[in-house]
């Protein structure tokens, strides 16, 4: 993704300074900050705090976690220890779990002298094939966009609704519900993108800051305008991102998506969830069931966080003093609500044939 024309990923390795990178995702979209993650205190505040958010880019940053723990001390203890450190931050994206597990059953056999080189070479390795992941997502996500356009009158463009951020800044690069997006807007599809603002933390607002920078016409809304603009054929197709999809297609993503599911059902509109295969949790059968719904602190909820009127950036009470907030921060969508899955291998219908038939091999080893 490019900033005012400088290509960025969300997070890098200083190869100077032998650390990490990582855009501070909490001072966006008013103040594009870096900050360097140093001690595994960092990382594990990082990832809690949402300095880096987005299921994909949890992942990675964890990887790179995973790398600095194994720096300091490669013996098993360890390992196991930065993992129970790291898995607690955040309990709902499974992609957190499927990084630290697939750093440790590829650093187990390894002597412990060679477990930092390897740590840090998996950590990229698990950045760059989430690039690669997005992008395929995009080419995919593009073809179904492209048949949209195609049966809209000339002119007109093909109007998409996103529900809290699954973007760039959510990834490594290119984002998953947007990488269809800027590729559409590449090959030159008219798009209008409505976006819902996602309370509490107005994720809609980083989704807002990419699409503008990208060049990308869209409109930020209130999260219960998508029903009234659906029932007024005002939307022609819904994408979101994903924090954990079951085997059978049930998908648990940012509060609201769910009601967002309901009024595109009732209201004929194609609901497509974009879905990178880390993200596939092949333990998990009901969504609804089984998915760990992280309650996050009331105070997102009572506060908003935004420019004051005197400048600077701070936060503003919007309840009365003492009323007490809830803050599920995900919900799940159960299949049936879901068009499809657009996966980087192509797109399924959200069911356990459906996946089975794109990722075979995982789905035998599930079994
Ligand atoms: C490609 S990101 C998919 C999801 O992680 C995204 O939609 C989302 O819900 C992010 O939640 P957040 O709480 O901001 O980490």
């Amino acid at each position: 993704m490019k900033i005012d024309g400088t290509h960025y990923r969300s997070l890098w390795w200083n190869h100077d300074n032998n650390v990490l990178e990582i855009i501070d995702q909490r001072w966006l979209p008013h103040e594009f900050r870096v900050i360097p993650v140093v001690t595994m205190q960092d990382y594990a505040d990082a990832i809690y705090e949402m300095r880096v958010r987005g299921a994909p880019l949890i992942g990675a940053t964890a990887a790179y976690g995973m790398a600095l723990a194994m720096a300091e001390d490669a013996s098993d203890a360890n390992m196991d220890a930065a993992w129970t450190f790291l898995e607690k931050t955040r309990p709902t994206a499974i992609n957190l779990r499927w990084a630290l597990d697939r750093c440790r059953v590829a650093l187990r056999p390894l002597a412990e002298g060679d477990r930092a080189v390897a740590a840090l070479a998996l950590a990229h390795e698990i950045a760059d094939e989430d690039v690669e992941i997005n992008r395929r997502i995009g080419e995919n996500g593009l073809a179904i966009i492209r048949e949209i356009a195609a049966k809209k009158p000339a002119g007109e463009p093909v109007r998409l609704l996103t529900h809290c951020n699954a973007g760039w800044l959510a990834t490594v690069d290119w984002g998953t519900a947007t990488s269809p997006m800027y590729q559409a807007h590449d090959a030159g599809i008219a798009l209008h993108v409505w976006v819902d603002e996602t309370r509490p933390r107005n994720q809609g607002a980083l989704t807002s800051w990419e699409l503008g920078k990208h060049g990308v016409p869209h409109t930020y809304i209130t999260d219960n305008a998508g029903g009234h603009l659906m029932q007024h054929g005002m939307v022609d197709m819904v994408i979101t991102g994903t924090d954990r999809t079951t085997r059978q297609g049930d998908v648990c993503n940012k509060i609201g998506t769910y009601l967002k599911a309901l009024a595109a059902h009732d209201n004929n509109v194609p609901f497509y969830v974009a879905l990178p295969s880390p993200t596939i949790d092949w333990t998990v059968t009901d969504g609804v069931a089984e998915i760990p719904i992280e309650e996050r602190n009331a105070r997102e909820v009572t506060h908003v966080q935004g420019v004051l009127d005197g400048g600077g950036i701070g936060m503003v009470q919007v309840t009365p003093e003492g009323t007490p907030g809830g803050n599920p921060a995900f919900d799940v969508t159960p299949n049936r609500l879901v068009t499809g899955l657009i996966t980087e291998r192509g797109v399924c219908e959200a069911s356990a044939d459906g996946l089975a038939g794109l990722f075979p091999e995982f789905a035998r080893a599930a079994e």
